[in-house]
């Protein structure tokens, strides 16, 4: 396997830096997501203490008896996409390069991961199916700031792609075509799985996906697995690691490749057996946590090419359609038709 790598970049110039200081971060980002897809970032303003509450939050979520986790279940099908997510019930196998025109229903691999989907606090159209106090003391209270926190962030990188996207006669508006917030973060933990299972290919703990928003902000623990698609050499995978919980990859999703028009692109990813275990043929993989927030453009926005990436050169690749119809494409595919 290619072992390539990601860029880290350090958010504090942007935060806190002179307009030349904010520029010269924004430029690093842009070429960073348009090269790789994929960038990490430090001092992005969301503290080590916090993310370490979030992993906590996560780790006795999933901990809770079946029986409250049951009450607050994702439905058998799309719509909402809120609460518990059994193992197995994504079959993210189904948007396996989706994006790239292809369907791959019937071909379907066992996710060995469960997760919970959290909405925004305020969000007009779905509720989020929080445990009460007394069976989770703490929880929708602390996640619900943890949610503004990963805002913020989401907020600060459509800051810095604009500053270096716009023009004056035709202004990318992004932050104002995210604004009612409709991002949704989700809980992911992967049970312990057997290496045999994993090397078997019929189970994986996610299978090879793009996100669907603006961009995707992730952490991860230090059990390993993630691998992203090599954009110099398609169709091959390599590892992304981080050298701390708190640092924070980001990635493009297919709403900002349709709206740039292909400037940026989703990078495909997954999560399988780490390469350090590659070679062991039995035993059982340890537990895996994530923390992602999926952020997203407001459900009735376009998200057709955009002016400013659309010329006579390079006319536009997608058609009209809004971000609530793209989004509910993808997760039809996942879930089923209710
Ligand atoms: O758990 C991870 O590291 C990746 C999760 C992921 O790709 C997703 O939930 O879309
Ligand atoms: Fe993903």
């Amino acid at each position: 396997m290619k072992t390539g790598q990601v860029s880290t970049l350090d958010m504090t110039n942007f935060r806190r830096g002179s307009e030349k200081e904010r520029l010269s971060f924004a430029n690093e980002l842009l070429k960073c997501l348009s090269t790789q897809g994929f960038v990490k970032l430090v001092n992005h303003g969301v503290s080590d203490q916090a993310v370490e509450k979030a992993f906590e939050m996560n780790g006795a979520f999933f901990k809770l008896p079946k029986s409250i986790k049951e009450k607050y279940k994702h439905p058998e099908c799309a719509n909402p996409n809120r609460g518990w997510v059994a193992p197995g019930q994504e079959d993210s196998s189904a948007i396996t390069d989706f994006e790239k025109g292809e369907d791959k229903d019937g071909m379907s691999k066992f996710d060995v991961k469960e997760s919970f989907d959290i909405g925004a606090p305020d969000d007009a159209l779905y509720d989020n199916m929080w445990p009460t106090e007394d069976e989770f003391p703490g929880f929708c209270s602390y996640m619900e700031i943890f949610y503004n926190m990963m805002q913020d962030v989401h907020l600060d990188i459509l800051r810095a792609l604009e500053l270096v996207l716009d023009t004056p006669e035709t202004p990318v508006k992004l932050i104002k075509q995210c604004t009612p917030n409709v991002s949704e973060m989700r809980l992911n933990s992967y049970p312990p799985v057997k290496i045999g299972d994993l090397k078997s290919g019929r189970y994986n703990r996610i299978s090879e996906h793009t996100d669907f928003g603006t961009v995707t902000l992730l952490f991860q623990d230090s059990v390993g697995g993630l691998e992203i698609e090599d954009q110099s050499n398609m169709g091959t995978y390599f590892p992304v690691e981080c050298e701390t919980k708190s640092t924070l990859l980001v990635n493009i999703g297919d709403t900002l490749q349709r709206l740039t028009n292909d400037r940026l692109t989703s990078v495909s990813h997954r999560v399988t057996l780490p390469i350090s275990k590659q070679d062991v043929e039995h035993g059982t993989l340890e537990e895996r946590r994530s923390v992602v927030y999926f952020a997203k453009v407001s459900r009735d926005q376009s998200i057709a090419p955009l002016e400013s990436f659309v010329s006579e050169e390079e006319p536009a690749k997608y058609p009209e359609m809004s971000a609530f119809a793209w989004n509910q494409m993808k997760l039809e595919k996942i879930y089923g038709v209710c």
